[in-house]
C-alpha cells in the first residue's frame, strides 16, 4: 500500500515551517474576512473598555489559521499569551495551576479543546463564567470546598471537531468563530506573501498554480511553496512561473484540483469497490488503513467542499463531479447524481 503523501496533508507535521510564515497581526492575516472584521470590533471594544475580551472558540479544518489567530488576538489586545492543549491537561489541578498563574487580561489558549478530560472541563465552567475556581480541599468528612477568584482572562479554544464539544462548554464561548476553506485568490495572497518572506521570486501565474492546488488551506500553501522553491532551485530557474510550479506539483503527485494520492485512493475506493456508494465511513477508513477521525477531519471536508463526495444518512456517495474527476463513468443504476446539489 502506498503511504499517504504527508507533504500535502493539512495536518500539522513536526518539521512545519509554520512559525516563520505566520502572520503577526490582523492586518497581515489574509482571508477569513468576516472573522477578521468581527475580531477587530471585539478587540477594539475590549481595549477601549480596558476589560478582558469575551471567550473565543475557533473551529474549522486543520491548517486554516486557528492557532495563528489566537496569537494575533493576544497580540492585538496587548496581553500575555499562554498556550496549552486539551490532552496535555491531565488533572483538574493542572488547569487550576494554569489559571491561577494568569495575569489580568491574559489569553489562555487551549488547542484541541474537544479532547479535555471531563473532570477538567468541570473546573473550566466556573472559571469561564464567574472567573472563579471551586477547589475541594482535603478528603472524606473533613473535605471542604473553597472558591478562589481568578483574574479576568480570555479563554481561546480551538478545535477541528466542533461537534465533539459538550453543549455546556460550547455555550460558554461568547465569540464562536468558524474558519472556512480559503478561496484561490486568498491563497494566492498567502503564497505571494510567503514568497516575499522567503526571498523567492514568483510570477502571478506561479502563485496562482500553487494556490489552486493547496486544498483551500494556507498551511498546505506554505508547504507547497517551499517544495516548489526546491524544484525551481534544482532546475536553476530563478523565478517560479506557472510552468515551474505545475511541473513541481505534478512531480509531487498533486493533481489539477489539488488532490493527493490519499484523496484519489479514497475516491477510487468508493467508485471501484462500492460502485459509487453509499458506503459507511468506518468501512472506508478500514479500507484506507486510516483512523476514522483522519478520514472525517482531514480527507473528507475538502472533497465535500469541492462537491466530489456527499455525506448522506446512509453513507458516502460519489457525485457526478467525483466520477468525472476520476475519468470514470458511473455504473448504470448507480445512485450517482441523486445527491448532487441542484438535482
Ligand atoms: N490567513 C493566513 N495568512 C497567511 N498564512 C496563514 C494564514 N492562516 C494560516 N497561515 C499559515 O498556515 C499555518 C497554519 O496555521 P495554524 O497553525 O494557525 O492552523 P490551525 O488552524 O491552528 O491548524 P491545526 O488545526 O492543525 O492546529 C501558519 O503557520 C501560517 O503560516
Ligand atoms: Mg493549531
Amino acid at each position: 500500500m502506498t503511504e499517504p503523501a504527508p507533504l500535502h496533508s493539512p495536518q500539522r507535521l513536526p518539521d512545519d515551517p509554520d512559525a516563520a510564515l505566520r502572520p503577526k497581526s490582523l492586518g497581515e492575516f489574509v482571508g477569513q474576512e468576516a472573522a477578521r472584521e468581527n475580531l477587530r470590533v471585539f478587540v477594539d471594544a475590549a481595549r477601549a473598555r480596558g476589560e478582558a475580551m469575551d471567550h473565543v472558540l475557533f473551529f474549522g479544518p486543520p491548517g486554516l489559521g486557528k492557532t495563528t489567530l489566537a496569537q494575533i488576538v493576544a497580540k492585538e489586545l496587548g496581553v500575555g499569551f499562554r498556550a496549552t492543549s486539551g490532552p496535555v491537561i491531565g488533572k483538574a489541578g493542572d488547569l487550576a495551576a494554569l489559571l491561577t498563574n494568569l495575569e489580568a487580561g491574559d489569553v489562555l489558549f487551549i488547542d484541541e479543546i474537544h479532547r479535555l478530560n471531563p473532570v477538567v472541563e468541570e473546573v473550566l465552567y466556573p472559571a469561564m463564567e464567574d472567573r472563579a475556581l471551586d477547589l475541594i480541599i482535603g478528603e472524606g468528612p473533613s473535605a471542604r470546598s473553597v472558591r478562589i477568584d481568578l483574574p479576568p482572562f480570555t479563554l481561546i479554544g480551538a478545535t477541528t471537531r466542533q461537534g465533539l464539544l459538550t453543549t455546556p462548554l460550547r455555550d460558554r464561548f461568547g465569540i464562536p468563530v468558524r474558519l472556512n476553506f480559503y478561496t484561490v485568490e486568498e491563497l494566492e495572497g498567502v503564497v505571494t506573501r510567503g514568497a516575499r518572506l522567503l526571498g523567492l521570486s514568483i510570477e502571478e501565474g506561479g502563485a496562482r498554480e500553487i494556490a489552486r492546488r493547496s486544498r483551500g488551506t494556507p498551511r498546505v500553501a506554505g508547504r507547497l511553496l517551499r517544495r516548489v522553491r526546491d524544484f525551481a532551485h534544482a532546475a536553476a530557474a530563478g523565478t517560479v512561473t506557472a510552468a515551474v510550479a505545475d511541473a513541481a506539483l505534478t512531480r509531487l503527485e498533486i493533481d489539477r484540483l489539488g488532490l493527493d494520492a490519499m484523496d484519489r485512493r479514497y475516491l477510487s475506493m468508493i467508485a471501484g469497490i462500492y460502485k459509487g456508494g453509499p458506503v459507511g465511513v468506518e468501512t472506508l477508513a478500514a479500507g484506507l488503513a486510516e483512523p476514522r477521525d483522519t478520514v472525517e477531519e482531514v480527507i473528507e471536508p475538502y472533497l465535500i467542499q469541492l462537491g466530489l463526495v456527499a455525506r448522506t444518512a446512509r453513507g458516502r456517495c460519489l457525485n457526478d463531479a467525483g466520477w468525472t474527476h476520476l475519468e470514470m463513468t458511473p455504473p448504470s443504476g448507480s445512485q450517482a447524481g441523486l445527491f448532487d446539489p441542484g438535482k
